[in-house]
């Protein structure tokens, strides 16, 4: 699903943010991306959804080379992954129908569709009572379950987050992470880049950590630090 062979990334700047990366997840992996501040784990994503272009390697993602990929394919390729920040991005002057509408209007839906569509995945995502709400009338966890279903809107095969609990107490972390587990249990792959200790390490799942750029520990059923 998705594939790096040797990839490095340096910014213009100078900075390298990653060295010879080789990873591989498949179809349907819950990962746990860890490392400290300014590993890379947030330059990897980039790359996954080309918002950068790597210096150096390969990256596929379904098979396809998303480093030779055309500009017009782009798009293409943004549809099949699900995007999830710390922040949640969401558009305040919008509800949060609205908020999850939008991203089926970009790819082109029709209102039947996306009329029938939101609210299946914000019940999903339990928020189906908020839909009228806007995003400052709810609190962090709310928003991030409807930054969940925009992510979910168009049923991605690929959904990746970026810290989705560093603004959220550890009670509604553990609610999202629930979340997540979920999502993946239905089939979705999921890659979590995270700081949240005590959740990667009750989860056991897959953990790849990074440190200055490089993965230093790659382990099934793994912690968030190493057990040596
Ligand atoms: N656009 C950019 N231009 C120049 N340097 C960058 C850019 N983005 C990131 N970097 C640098 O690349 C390195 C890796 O950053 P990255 O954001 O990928 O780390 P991170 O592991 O996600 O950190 P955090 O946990 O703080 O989010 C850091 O040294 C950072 O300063």
């Amino acid at each position: 699903m998705i594939r790096f062979f040797n990839v490095s990334k340096v910014y213009p700047n100078g900075v390298k943010a990653l060295t010879g990366i080789t990873l591989q997840i498949e179809k349907g992996e819950f990962v746990f991306l860890v490392g400290p501040s300014g590993a890379g784990k947030s330059t990897l994503i980039k790359l996954i959804f080309r918002e950068e272009l790597p210096t150096k390697g390969q990256i596929y993602i379904g098979g396809r080379s998303i480093v030779r990929m055309k500009h017009r394919e782009v798009p293409g390729l943004r549809r099949q992954i699900g995007m999830v920040f710390q922040d949640f991005r969401l558009l305040p002057d919008r509800t949060v129908f609205e908020n999850v509408a939008f991203a089926m209007q970009v790819v082109g839906a029709g209102w039947k569709e996306i009329k029938k569509r939101v609210p299946e995945v914000l019940q999903q995502m339990g928020i189906q009572d908020r839909m009228k709400y806007y995003p400052r009338q709810l609190s962090g966890g709310e928003q991030q379950r409807v930054a969940i279903a925009r992510a979910l809107v168009n049923r991605p095969v690929i959904l990746i987050a970026d810290e989705p609990t560093g603004n959220l107490d550890m009670d509604t972390s553990w609610e999202i992470m629930h979340y997540f587990q979920e999502i993946n249990r239905q089939g979705t792959t999921v890659l979590v880049a995270t700081h949240a200790r005590e959740i990667v390490d009750a989860l056991r799942k897959r953990v790849i950590a990074l440190e200055r750029g490089n993965i230093v520990r790659d382990e099934y059923q793994g912690a968030y630090a190493s057990a040596t």
